[in-house]
């Protein structure tokens, strides 16, 4: 303890016992902590049975903490649920240990901002797959583009190739996240508040959460292991191809001080790439489509641009993005727009602090308002609206705006280790889409726009509920691009 005891944050008033369990939001509490700044500062204490809470509301007290001093703020707190459901499998859960350092090097090894470039031919060609598959099936865009991804994750960590959502591995990681996710969000379930209860048996009334436990072990053992097993078999039978998976065994199996545990960090580090990659890039291209929707003269510029920049002759790649500025913004401004993860994923104080004169107690988990952040109206000005001017400055991204990308990602030495895939993935689907397709409304049954903003998700990851819109081919010429792609009619990704 520090010698001279300092107060707690301020926050909303606690009662004996339950302290703030009462008034702590559960609809959209990005929200309510964001109103509760303007009371109580950008540093905010809560009181849960068993849990001290700090959220900090803007992006100059996520960077002091969270980044400056990461050597405190690098662990992430014990979530009840997960001692139910074993996750030492899931390294972005992992507490702060050498295990955790085993899982993230590795990791990095294969998704840093060199080694993605790799990844490129991949990204195009399930891009310019998608083109394809909202010429032939217009009304499954939301089916269309969740396979984007999970399609790029699987086909990088295990040399799969998804054409389906119906792939048995892609409906495996769609349960996962539908059952998983909302065990993350610190006291959605009751089990968070009354940690007894664990106690109880499956069968008593009220105990969703523990049969929900045993779904989730179940799925996530499916999922770690089916693919990786897959990739394993091929390599004894010298069949396999290139793939984040195969490299991980083979070079892991160099080391053979112990082979299970090598295995095992193997195993994970893939598992967890294919876990975090494909909901949240998801999410993120789901908030283009609604904003081109409903700002078409936004839609009208970055077709302009592409028009320039690529013409009609040939469909864009990574070589066009230093020039396809207008795009990159667009790209800002959708991560921006409706933050994909709203409260950043939970990191745990290692020990007592300080902070603008206030205590930080050991153990406290620690939110970042990344919502709040990135809709600080003194950074980005009326930040509903989507408007990815707000970036630019003579024809180049202004340095002055604040990055969004360094907000969304999270924070310090838990930031996000997939953003320069992702960022990739991303670009790429809107370069791609804005070359050769017009994107229209569908209205509400009211007659008026779709509004993003009223949307309720149920996890930590927040994305519109649906996509209200319709895709069709801006031109003859676009139409016989994408017909036409040599990508896609012969297999040019080796
Ligand atoms: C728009 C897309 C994405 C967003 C918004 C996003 C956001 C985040 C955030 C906020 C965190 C927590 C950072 C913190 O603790 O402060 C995180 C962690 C993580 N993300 Fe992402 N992510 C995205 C895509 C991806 C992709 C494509 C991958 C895999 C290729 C990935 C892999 C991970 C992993 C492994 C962690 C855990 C890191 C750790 O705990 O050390 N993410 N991400």
């Amino acid at each position: 303890h520090l010698s001279n005891p300092l107060p707690l944050p301020p926050g909303p008033p606690r009662y004996p016992l339950i302290g703030n369990a009462l008034n702590t939001p559960t609809v959209m509490p990005w929200k309510t902590f964001r109103d509760w700044i303007k009371t109580y500062g950008d540093v905010i204490y809560l009181q849960i049975p068993k849990q001290s809470i700090i959220i900090l509301g803007s992006a100059r007290a996520a960077t002091d903490l969270l980044e400056k001093r990461s050597d405190i703020y690098s662990d992430r707190p014990k979530i009840v649920m997960h001692e139910l459901i074993p996750m030492r499998w899931n390294f972005p859960l992992l507490g702060y240990s050498s295990e955790w350092r085993a899982n993230r090097r590795e990791f990095h090894q294969y998704f840093n901002q060199h080694a993605v470039a790799n990844y490129q031919s991949i990204q195009l060609h399930e891009c310019r797959a998608f083109l394809k598959r909202a010429l032939d099936n217009p009304t499954q865009i939301g089916q269309h583009i969740r396979l984007i991804y999970s399609a790029i994750i699987l086909k990088v960590v295990y040399d799969m190739d998804i054409t389906d959502m119906k792939h048995e591995y892609v409906q495996l990681a769609e349960k996962v996240a539908h059952n998983v996710s909302p065990t993350l969000v610190p006291g959605k379930f009751l089990v968070e508040f009354l940690p007894f209860l664990k106690y109880l048996p499956k069968w008593l009334p009220g105990m969703h959460f523990k049969r929900n436990a045993t779904l989730c072990e179940e799925l996530i053992r499916q999922m770690v292991n089916g693919p990786f097993d897959v990739v394993k078999q091929s390599i004894a039978e010298g069949t396999h191809g290139k793939s984040v998976a195969a490299s991980l065994i083979e070079r892991l199996q160099s080391h053979a001080e112990s082979e299970g545990l090598q295995e095992e960090l193997a195993r994970n580090v893939a598992g967890s790439a294919y876990l975090a990659a494909a909901d949240t890039t998801t999410a993120a291209a789901q908030s283009f489509f609604v904003a081109m929707s409903l700002y078409p003269e936004i839609q009208r510029k970055g077709q302009a641009e592409i028009d320039l920049i690529v013409g009609r002759d040939r469909l864009p790649d990574f070589n066009d993005y230093d020039k396809l500025v207008y795009v990159q913004a667009i790209m800002l401004e959708s991560m921006r727009w409706i933050p994909v993860i709203p409260l950043g994923v939970p990191h745990r104080a290692m020990r007592e602090d300080e902070y603008m004169g206030f205590r930080i107690p050991e153990g406290a988990t620690i939110l970042a308002n990344i919502w709040a952040m990135l809709h600080d109206p003194d950074d980005y000005p009326d930040p509903e609206r989507f408007n990815p001017g707000r970036f630019l400055k003579d024809g180049r991204i202004n340095p002055d705006v604040r990055d969004p990308l360094q907000l969304a990602f999270g924070f310090g030495r838990r930031i996000c280790p997939g953003r320069w895939l992702s960022s990739a993935s991303l670009f790429m689907t809107i370069a791609s889409v804005l070359h050769t397709l017009d994107i229209r409304p569908i209205l509400e049954p009211d007659g008026k726009p779709y509004d993003p903003f009223t949307t309720i998700v149920d996890g930590v990851i927040l994305s519109p509920d649906k996509i209200p819109c319709t895709l069709s081919p801006r031109s003859q010429s676009a139409e016989r691009l994408i017909c036409d792609d040599v990508l896609n009619t012969s297999d040019m990704r080796a």
